[in-house]
């Protein structure tokens, strides 16, 4: 049955991110099930693909692939085996992907990306326009996390393509994002207790959503392909909070983007939160991550979060982390709750010299003064913006 809300948020979905995850990609033994892509590949196309909407695909499946043809006996567990199978197997799935594609006249154009790229403001820009060029030229962006640089310890990586999808979503602002797994959706419980049911819509990701995610139900030891329902909660968590919609649905039902488009309520939906960012805000927001903190006293928390005032050194006690000037940082209070997100204008070096004292004192202190704030309000989000509140 067609649901009329479902349809309304499929109409608006332009551009759409769908990602696909390997369990809706690869057969039993592992390797890449090649039905399986041109199965949605033609249903991109029937959604209006490369003509009548924007898409890109976010697809997962390069491990897989590169086993089948490396002819491992088994899934490697060492980070550099992953990587070699994903690097072999991406080539695959590209060239699986734009077979698929030219059935149908379009190109597939490969998009490796990492969270760094997404994090560093200047290339986040260069993807974007690098995807609205693509979008111009009627080519299916297909993206997939750069697996042979990715380090799995490194703080500032991904950690898995569901969060890469969201982050994509955010950064295209686009006001859907489809995560196709093996599964229905969500369920209430273990998927594969028979009492488990899939639940509709969840209205807020917490911690009785989250508590639904049965750990370890699979592929809890391949390094390059963790993802698991957590991490679509969480993916789920990014984009809703920057203001778009995610549905969590089964890859493997026939037709499923196109009955999604149609408006069919299949899957999970889980609905944007409040209103939509502002794209500068959004990347602030949500698409990066801080890689260092300031903890702010209660006057400037008050400043910065009730007042809309940029942050003075003045009002900084604490800086933890190594960042530069431009990077993103945390905004925190005493008691370590985030307040906000922005880019320092100073580094943590200068910062720690300045802290705590006023804007005037700052050339004397320095020798120079480029900026008398240590955070411009325009360059900062509020966590309560992208909570919607
Ligand atoms: N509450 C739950 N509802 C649905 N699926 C769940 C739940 N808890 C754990 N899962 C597991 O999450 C899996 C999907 O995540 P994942 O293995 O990362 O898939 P993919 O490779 O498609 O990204 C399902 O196959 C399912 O077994
Ligand atoms: N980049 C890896 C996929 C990693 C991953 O996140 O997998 P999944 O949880 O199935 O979406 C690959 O292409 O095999």
């Amino acid at each position: 049955m067609i649901d009329l809300a479902r349809q309304q948020l499929a109409h608006d979905a332009d551009p759409l991110v769908v990602k696909v995850g390997t369990r809706c990609l690869t057969l039993p033994d592992g390797t890449l099930d090649e039905c399986q892509v041109e199965s949605i590949a033609e249903q991109l196309v029937r959604i209006g693909a490369g003509t009548t909407r924007r898409v890109v695909l976010v697809s997962s499946g390069a491990v897989g692939a590169g086993i089948g043809l490396l002819k491992l006996p088994e899934r490697p567990t060492d980070l550099p085996s992953l990587q070699a199978a994903a690097a072999v197997g991406q080539c695959h799935l590209m060239e699986s992907y734009n077979r698929a594609f030219q059935e149908h006249g379009l190109l597939a154009a490969q998009v490796l990306l990492t969270a760094d790229d997404i994090n560093d403001r200047r290339r986040y820009l260069n993807f974007r326009n690098a995807i609205r060029a693509l979008f111009e030229y009627g080519a299916i962006p297909i993206v997939n996390e750069n697996d042979t640089v990715r380090t799995a310890e490194l703080s500032r990586t991904v950690g898995d393509n569901d969060q890469l999808a969201a982050m994509v979503t955010n950064a295209l602002r686009a006001p859907l994002l489809v995560i196709l797994t093996d599964v229905d959706g969500l369920y209430d419980g273990d998927p594969a207790d028979e009492s488990s049911q899939v639940i509709g819509m969840v209205e807020a990701i917490d911690e009785s959503t989250t508590g639904f995610a049965v750990v370890g139900t699979h592929k809890s030891g391949p390094v390059l392909s963790k993802g698991g329902m957590l991490s679509k909660l969480q993916a789920a968590s990014i984009a809703t909070h920057a203001g778009e919609s995610v549905i969590l649905a089964n890859g493997r039902s026939p037709n499923i983007l196109v009955d999604l488009m149609a408006g069919e309520p299949l899957g999970t939906l889980i609905p944007g939160q409040g209103g939509r960012l502002a794209e500068r805000k959004r990347w602030i927001g949500s698409a990066a991550m801080p890689i260092g903190a300031l903890t702010l006293d209660a006057g400037a928390v008050e400043a910065v979060a009730e007042r809309g005032k940029s942050l003075l050194p003045i009002g900084i006690k604490a800086i933890t982390g190594i960042f530069d000037k431009g990077d993103l940082v945390s905004l925190i209070d005493e008691a370590g709750v985030e307040i906000a997100r922005g880019l320092t204008n100073y580094d943590s070096s200068d910062l720690g010299k300045i802290m705590g004292q006023p804007s005037e004192a700052i050339a004397d202190i320095l020798g120079r003064a480029p900026y008398s704030v240590a955070v411009h309000r325009n360059d900062l989000a509020l966590v309560r913006d992208a909570e919607g509140s």
